[in-house]
């Protein structure tokens, strides 16, 4: 091959929004380098330009089950995604900017990861994002639905409680609703778990498993201290503070960022750490267990979040909730009135 001819051939890979050259040309020689010597999956970044999306397709990028990184956004992709395909690791990195292009993102990809949409600033609950987000999320949901219908989505987008409902409608108006590929990510919150209950035991975070359950917002988010692992006990004292911070985490960090957004590189760690578990899952792997948002007969409520057992379709074990102890029990009932309106919410956002 001409070195000219290979290099507009890497050009065209790169930024094929921008190549006169014909699709068949364009992919194969570098599709077939991800398909060869590192057999790996190829994952999408809905929101890639964003605070938690550009950390996000850098650790992506470093992951070696990726063999291709397909980076979406309304804005800058082109800039992140020459920023990230320097990097000297496999997978190979494309750019993808605006609704024209959003077909080209999706088609062929194995997991789809959106973290698109605004973040909140300070006094504001995660449902005051709704009115934006929801049209985001129906949006590129439609998008998944017609270019890569057997994708698992790690939906990240708040408010979580809304947006997994509403792509689930989404995908049920299409056809190709299943249940156990759609997961809302609730990671951060376990993430945070770990590090606090870890801080308060004395112990490494990474010693520590903390399962939280119920959704992703104020009091619907519900750690289960009396099952953490390593086995122990905490005063009275402890659990309120413990429950109270890891609800509140969020808020924390939106304090804290005085108006400059959200959790962001704490989310892209998560989202790695939840989507590093999908890929695990669709490999093959036994025993990958993690908590998310999903569709659940656990409770009366029909998305709930808790352990699942990932698979390589995706979710297919939903694993119950365990023994509850009186406080458990308490927070519970408080998740499940707020979460149910929102889920309600999110299905009435569609169907209307
Ligand atoms: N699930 C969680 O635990 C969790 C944690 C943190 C943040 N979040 C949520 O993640 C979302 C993103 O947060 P962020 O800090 O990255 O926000 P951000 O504003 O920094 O980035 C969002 C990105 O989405 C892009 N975007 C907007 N509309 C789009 C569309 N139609 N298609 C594709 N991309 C689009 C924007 O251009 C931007 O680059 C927010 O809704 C936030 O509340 C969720
Ligand atoms: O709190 C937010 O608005 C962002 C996210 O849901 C978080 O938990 O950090």
């Amino acid at each position: 091959m001409e070195a000219n001819q290979r290099i507009a051939r890497i050009s065209a890979h790169l930024h094929p929004q921008n190549s006169q050259m014909e699709e068949s040309c364009v992919l194969k020689p570098l599709e077939c380098r991800a398909k060869g010597g590192a057999p790996g999956f190829k994952v999408a970044i809905l929101g890639a330009a964003g605070g938690i999306g550009q950390p996000l397709a850098m650790l992506m990028k470093m992951n070696p089950l990726v063999s291709v990184l397909h980076l979406y956004d309304v804005v800058n992709a082109p800039g992140v995604t020459a920023d990230i395909s320097h990097m000297d690791t496999g997978a190979v990195v494309r750019g993808f900017l605006g609704q024209p292009q959003l077909e080209g993102a999706l088609t062929g990809m194995d997991l789809v990861v959106i973290p698109a949409g605004v973040p909140r600033k300070p006094g504001m609950t995660r449902d005051d994002l709704f009115n934006i987000n929801a049209g985001i999320v129906r949006t590129l949901c439609e998008g998944i639905a017609k270019c890569c219908p057997n994708a698992i989505v790690n939906l990240i987008s708040n408010p979580v409680n809304s947006t997994v409902p509403i792509a689930a409608e989404v995908f049920k108006k299409a056809g190709t609703y299943d249940p156990k590929r759609l997961l809302g990510v609730t990671m951060l919150d376990v993430v945070r778990a770990n590090t606090f209950v870890a801080e308060v035991l004395g112990l490494d975070p990474r010693e520590v498993d903390v399962p939280v359950v119920g959704g992703h917002a104020g009091v619907t988010i519900l750690p289960l201290l009396s099952q953490v692992k390593p086995p122990c006990s905490f005063t009275k004292e402890e659990v309120e503070y413990l429950t109270k911070r890891i609800q509140d985490g969020g808020t924390e960090v939106v304090q804290a960022k005085a108006g400059a957004g959200s959790a962001t590189l704490s989310m892209a760690y998560a989202a790695v750490k939840f989507a590093d578990a999908c890929l695990r899952g669709l490999r093959g792997d036994a025993g990958v267990i993690e908590c998310a948002f999903v569709a659940s007969e656990v409770t009366e409520l029909p998305f709930f979040a808790t352990k699942v057992r990932l698979g390589r379709s995706g979710a297919e074990e939903v694993y119950q909730l365990g023994p509850l102890n009186e406080y458990e029990r308490i927070g519970l009932e408080h998740a499940k009135k707020e979460l149910g309106e929102s889920i309600q919410k999110g299905i009435s956002f569609i169907k209307k």
